[in-house]
């Protein structure tokens, strides 16, 4: 069977062969996975029956085209519009809508309507029809992976994905992958310090945290190392890196322009550059992966291996429509855990007593040398609880978005014909004071069992998003990030940039820190004199 398939695919990346491919297979639905759980929608139908008289978009108030551009380009929110989704919320109220040009964007800006939005969704949800992304592919004749494709072919995507990036069983089989990682970055840290930190300090730590999880999401899809935690890091993969970043940030400015005029812009052409080479380093990475398989096969030898292997193995998606999905998973995998663990740090660093709960935590679960596993995390309430309450003062997504493809809907006391764009507006509800209360402050105990906040909304904070749709890489995520942050905080007390930095967050279609941050990473294992050594000095 393997040989047979081996030689059906020609082992050749062929960029044709996806198209018309359509086999059924086991499905599975990933809303089981999320912790929101499908409830019955009479909420929305309720409005409905108590407001015979709904509204339509004329009556949404918002900003015209000419506004927008005044707020993005003089008032200067083109690079903070999560905060102009606040701003504009307190001018427009809850629902508004924005004008894109051509675009009109239904904006929502509260717990309750965005899950009117979201139950509402249908059987195959489309977040944007995404053009500039679409059109890169249609142009290279490559296939659409998860982020990308809809409809039914997405749902088949999805029901070949979901499985080994969902199950908690698969999941948890990549924690000793992962956690090889990151000893590899703790070796990192403590080279960084050493060469350029005066012994102490971690310069630009993001940057950093993008290598770790290219590095994490490459060994887990791929299988494979790609030498990120080393002293020189490889130029191609520092190269993927810089792309996925560049990819984001042209997105975000190619879409105010007419489709039409993309070809004759500049940054088009940066933009499909960039592409190019995300699909370069996913195409050699899949090749690679194809020709080790052919030896093996050869040599009569077991082939085994977790993510790829197997896609490759189940005869289920044509070597293109791998790649498809491969490339989208890759780049999703970089900048959103590295952000994520990146403010984490950055609290924890102002934020002693809260630091020290967490490493009394972690030494409790894994004394002395003990590396963590997927178990000990099941123990570790406070962390998960750290990571959460980051993810509620820094969506990765600030702003989802839904289409309503199937039917029209009613949101509050709205009725929205078809194929409205919603944007989603989890940034401005994540600082809602009706659901959080001190919003802008880091507490990490609102997120523990008895909190009140925890009950308050389930739609308060939805940082993986809802839903079919949700986060197929949400598992692998929250493991990585607990792996790595739990023994970060085992082995070195961090404190702040000395500088007294304060960094910001900026959007560039994900949330990111606006400037490097910098940070004191001390030895716990080295006794430090400094007034802060409470937390110091414990042998491990
Ligand atoms: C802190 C980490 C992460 C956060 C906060 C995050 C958040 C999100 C959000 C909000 C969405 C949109 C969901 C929706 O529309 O309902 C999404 C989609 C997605 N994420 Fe993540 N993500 C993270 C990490 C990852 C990682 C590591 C991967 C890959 C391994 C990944 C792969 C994807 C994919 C493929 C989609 C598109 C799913 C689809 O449209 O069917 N994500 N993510």
């Amino acid at each position: 069977m393997l040989r047979k398939y081996l030689i059906n695919v020609g082992l050749r990346v062929n960029r044709q062969q996806h198209k018309g491919t359509q086999r059924e297979t086991a499905g599975l639905n990933p809303a089981s996975y999320g912790d929101i759980h499908h409830r019955d929608t009479s909420t929305t139908t309720t409005v409905m029956g108590t407001n015979n008289k709904l509204k339509t978009m004329d009556d949404l108030g918002g900003p015209s085209f000419m506004t927008t551009l005044y707020w993005l380009f003089v008032k200067g929110y083109f690079q903070t519009t999560q905060q102009m989704q606040i701003e504009h919320s307190k001018i427009y109220g809850p629902l508004w809508k924005s004008k894109y040009g051509p675009l009109v964007v239904v904006n929502v800006a509260s717990a309750e309507l965005i899950e009117q939005v979201l139950r509402q969704e249908g059987r195959h949800p489309v977040r944007t029809d995404m053009p500039h992304w679409r059109t890169y592919r249609e142009l290279r004749n490559q296939a659409h992976g998860p982020l990308t494709e809809m409809g039914a072919k997405w749902q088949r995507i999805r029901s070949i994905l979901n499985p080994r990036m969902l199950k908690p069983k698969h999941v948890s089989s990549y924690a000793n992958t992962i956690n090889e990682v990151v000893s590899d970055f703790i070796n990192r840290v403590d080279w960084l310090r050493e060469t350029s930190g005066q012994g102490v300090m971690v310069n630009d730590l993001t940057g950093e945290l993008y290598k770790f999880a290219f590095e994490g999401i490459c060994s887990v899809l791929f299988e494979t190392r790609m030498g990120c935690m080393n002293e020189v890091v490889p130029e191609e993969t520092q190269k993927f890196i810089l792309s996925v970043g560049e990819m984001f940030r042209l997105s975000q400015i190619i879409v105010l322009f007419p489709k039409a005029t993309w070809p004759y812009m500049p940054f088009w052409k940066r933009f499909v550059a960039a592409w190019d080479h995300l699909f370069k380093v996913a195409e050699e990475l899949v090749q690679k992966k194809i020709e080790d398989i052919q030896e093996k096969v050869h040599l009569d030898q077991n082939v085994e291996g977790a993510y790829l292997t197997h896609l490759l193995l189940s005869d289920k998606m044509t070597v293109t429509e791998i790649l498809g999905s491969m490339t989208e998973l890759l780049l999703a995998g970089v900048d959103t855990t590295s952000n994520t663990i990146s403010w984490s740090l950055y609290h924890l660093a102002k934020e002693p007593e809260i630091q020290e709960q967490l490493f009394q935590e972690v030494i409790s679960v894994c004394p002395g040398d003990k590396v963590p596993t997927s178990d000990d995390i099941s123990q570790m309430p406070y962390l998960k609880a750290i990571i959460r309450e980051t993810l509620r003062l820094y969506p990765v997504v600030p702003g989802n978005a839904r289409v309503t493809v199937e039917n029209e809907i009613v949101v509050g006391d709205h009725l929205f014909p078809k194929q409205t764009l919603f944007h989603l507006c989890h940034y401005t509800v994540s600082y809602d004071e009706n659901i959080f209360a001190d919003p802008h402050t880091f507490l990490p105990q609102r997120w523990l069992r008895g909190a009140e906040e925890k009950s308050k909304h389930p739609f308060g904070s939805v940082p993986f998003g809802f839903g079919i749709r949700a986060c197929l890489g949400r598992r692998v995520a929250e493991l990585e990030m607990y792996l790595l942050l739990s023994r970060l905080i085992k082995h070195y007390e961090v404190r702040p940039d000395p500088a007294g930095t304060t960094v910001k967050p900026i959007t560039r279609t994900l949330l990111c820190p606006a400037k490097p941050i910098n940070l004191q990473f001390l030895d716990r294992r080295v006794k430090h004199n400094e007034p802060r050594a409470a937390a110091g000095g414990v042998s491990l």
